[in-house]
């Protein structure tokens, strides 16, 4: 049996209706069939037809900036040209081609003889014959596609995040940064004892310059990110991270100020820029490296280079470091610290080493988030430098912190986390990957952060410690010589090794709270922040965060909702007026009353059962903090030195 004639059902050998699928001229079965349809000839074509250009690449209508005038196609022209330059080895050819778009992507592969190849070459090498395709800002949805398939352990989790692996370093390097020492920083920077700053001469970082142009030249393509630092919009400073993942670039999305359409199209030339080539090592027959991980930062050059670690808070961290040296040349202090701003326009800083609970007061629920750790203190205020936070999470909970816990969702970058292989759900008490799993993430994600990321001055300095010995006060009030001692040693006690047995409280200083960051001397940051400070009225305080009734191991921790209850009676201005005595050794000022907090615990020595154990404590912390001023008792402090007596009498007196 063939056709019955009218072209819809046609019986075959065993009886079974067979639907046809050429077209039919009437439309009794599948109504859903006879809408319209694309226009289409291929499936390609199809796909086209999902996409509308626009930012980054496409110009805003009826912006009159003088980047605007230009055609479209010579702003494209000046974008490849200057990243074509950014990638140029010093050595031979000026710039290697550089053409934007996903080489995966056929339609987007350079013809012969094209427009984009931009450097004339002097010499002819095999670098030069290759394209190198740029990602420029790509958007998190373009990272999430290019990071799940070209970078191993790249997943989605079940709350959108994503998840990645940083590799063999899952912490920074501290000791294998290195600054170029010339004429001008061999003078203007701290160098020797303390310093975080190794030296290394400009030849080596030209060495280590041109391995991470190398690398990133011989891929086939780049990630580059131009954005901004510093909320401030006279201070603001134009980044350009040249990276080989998407992960880094995901990361620096997130942390560094995302421009606008507009900004970008006027962005022209960065004042900085890193070369991340951190898959591929540094050679350690270079002289000054110690190992196969380089950090290396050149401020004449204002260019880093990024070789042997994919930890991304090296990108972070290392930016800090360069606002670090050039805010203080414009008399803008730059700060290691969290900080927030109440309904009435109150702002706080804390300060605090890893661990101190910078991230968890600072983000409030009754207060807007200003940010959660790299700040500015010009004239006019406090400025964030970032446009991202990036938490702990280990042992994240959404009862305890749910702000923290709600941000991590699509675009946010999870590092290291261990999750469920077929849920996506992540254990956040899960360490075996590492104890210091990171979630970076936009700050906007957090409800009450407050956007642009700026404050007045600063009414109250918060200094953090987790005192692990246990012999700190939960708050004390500090007069301005003490807040700058405070500042200065940077002390918090960590607990070596959480497994088994009872360990030993081990002190770290860290001067500024952020040794790891500064670049010239501790005493140049206190001296601007004792004249901030005084110049604007600002209160410090010292809360411990730590433990009580005991070291670690025998007493416990001060509960987060006391020292939550702290933290208010500062904010509101009522612990200003609370009665206060002294404390032996240390000579704090403790209050002898605070609301909604057990007076007892006020006092440490209370809190202990063995006094003799307490005394014995503070005595040994006392003397940890005599031998790590030592150092320092050779400085003036600003042009004061009735200041610097004062600063240099206000520690533990025994
Ligand atoms: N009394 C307390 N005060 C503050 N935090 C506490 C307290 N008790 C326990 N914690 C916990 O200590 C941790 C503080 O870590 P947090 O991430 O806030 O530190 P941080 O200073 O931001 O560190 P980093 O510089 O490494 O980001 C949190 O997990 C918090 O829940
Ligand atoms: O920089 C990092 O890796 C994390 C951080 O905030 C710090 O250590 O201060
Ligand atoms: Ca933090
Ligand atoms: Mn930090």
């Amino acid at each position: 049996m063939a056709s019955n004639g009218n072209g819809s059902v046609v019986k075959n050998g065993n009886g079974l209706a067979k639907i046809q699928t050429h077209k039919k001229n009437n439309n009794e079965i599948c109504h859903d069939d006879s809408g319209p349809t694309v226009k289409v000839q291929t499936i390609d074509e199809l796909h086209s037809l999902q996409k509308k250009r626009s930012a980054p690449t496409t110009p805003i209508e009826g912006t009159l900036t003088p980047f605007a005038t230009l055609s479209e196609e010579e702003r494209h022209r000046q974008q490849l040209k200057s990243i074509s330059a950014s990638l140029a080895s010093l050595t031979r050819e000026t710039g290697p081609k550089v053409v934007k778009g996903d080489p995966a992507r056929k339609s987007e592969t350079p013809r012969v003889s094209h427009e984009h190849h931009i450097a004339p070459t002097i010499v002819v090498s095999d670098s030069a014959l290759k394209f190198t395709h740029v990602l420029y800002n790509l958007s998190p949805a373009e990272l999430y596609e290019q990071a799940i398939k070209y970078e191993k352990g790249s997943f989605i989790t079940s709350s959108g995040a994503l998840a990645t692996l940083s590799g063999a370093k899952t912490g920074r390097s501290p000791r294998d940064k290195r600054v170029v020492k010339d004429n001008d920083t061999e003078n203007e920077l701290w160098w020797g004892k303390g310093s975080p700053n190794i030296e290394m001469d400009e030849h080596t970082f030209m060495v280590n310059r041109e391995r991470a142009v190398d690398y990133l030249n011989s891929l086939e393509k780049v990630y580059v990110n131009d954005q901004f630092l510093n909320w401030d919009p006279e201070n603001k400073i134009k980044v350009r991270i040249v990276s080989a993942r998407a992960y880094h670039s995901l990361f620096m999305h997130n942390m560094c100020i995302r421009p606008t359409p507009e900004e970008l199209e006027n962005f022209g030339t960065p004042d900085f820029t890193i070369y991340n080539a951190g898959q591929f090592p540094c050679n350690r027959y270079t002289h000054y490296m110690t190992s196969s991980t380089s950090i290396d930062i050149n401020l004449a050059r204002r260019e880093m280079v990024i070789l042997g670690t994919q930890y991304a808070g090296e990108m972070k961290k290392g930016l800090f470091s360069v606002m670090h040296y050039l805010m203080p040349k414009r008399h803008i202090l730059s700060l290691h610290s969290g900080c927030n701003i109440g309904k009435d326009g109150d702002v706080a800083l804390f300060f605090g080493l890893s661990g101190t609970g910078k991230t968890t007061l600072s983000t409030d629920h009754n207060r807007y988030l200003i940010g959660d750790d790299e700040h500015c203190w010009s004239e006019t205020g406090v400025s964030n430098i970032e446009g991202g936070c990036y938490a702990k999470c280990i042992d994240l909970s959404q009862e305890k912190e749910p702000d923290i816990f709600n941000a991590i969702r699509f675009g946010t970058v999870l590092e290291n986390v261990v999750f469920d292989e077929h849920t996506r759900q992540v254990d956040y008490s899960d360490k075996s990957v590492t104890e210091n799993t990171r979630a970076a993430y936009p700050i906007e994600y957090i409800p009450n952060a407050l956007l642009p990321c700026v404050g007045p001055h600063p009414k109250n300095v918060i200094l953090l410690a987790c005192d692990a010995f246990g012999v700190l006060p939960p708050v004390s009030k500090l007069n301005l010589a003490q807040t700058m001692y405070h500042f200065i040693s940077g002390y918090t006690a960590l607990v070596a090794g959480t497994e088994d047995g009872i360990k030993e409280p081990q002190a770290t200083f860290s001067a500024c709270f952020g040794a790891a960051f500064i670049m010239l001397h501790p005493t140049k940051y206190a001296a601007m922040l004792a004249e901030k400070m005084q110049k604007h009225g600002a209160t410090g305080w010292l809360v411990n965060t730590g433990w009580s009734g005991g070291s670690y191991g025998y007493g416990s921790r001060i509960k987060l909702p006391y020292t939550r209850k702290i933290i208010d009676a500062i904010h509101s201005g009522s612990l200003l007026n609370a009665n206060y005595k002294k404390t032996d050794i240390f000579g704090l000022e403790i209050p002898t009353q605070l609301e909604g907090v057990p007076s007892e615990i006020l006092e440490p020595v209370n809190m202990w059962s063995d006094k003799k154990a307490y005394k014995e404590t503070l005595l040994k912390l006392a003397g940890l903090f005599k031998k790590n001023f030592e150092i320092f008792t050779n400085y003036k402090i600003g042009k004061d030195s009735k200041l610097t007596e004062e600063i240099l009498a206000a520690g533990p007196i025994f």
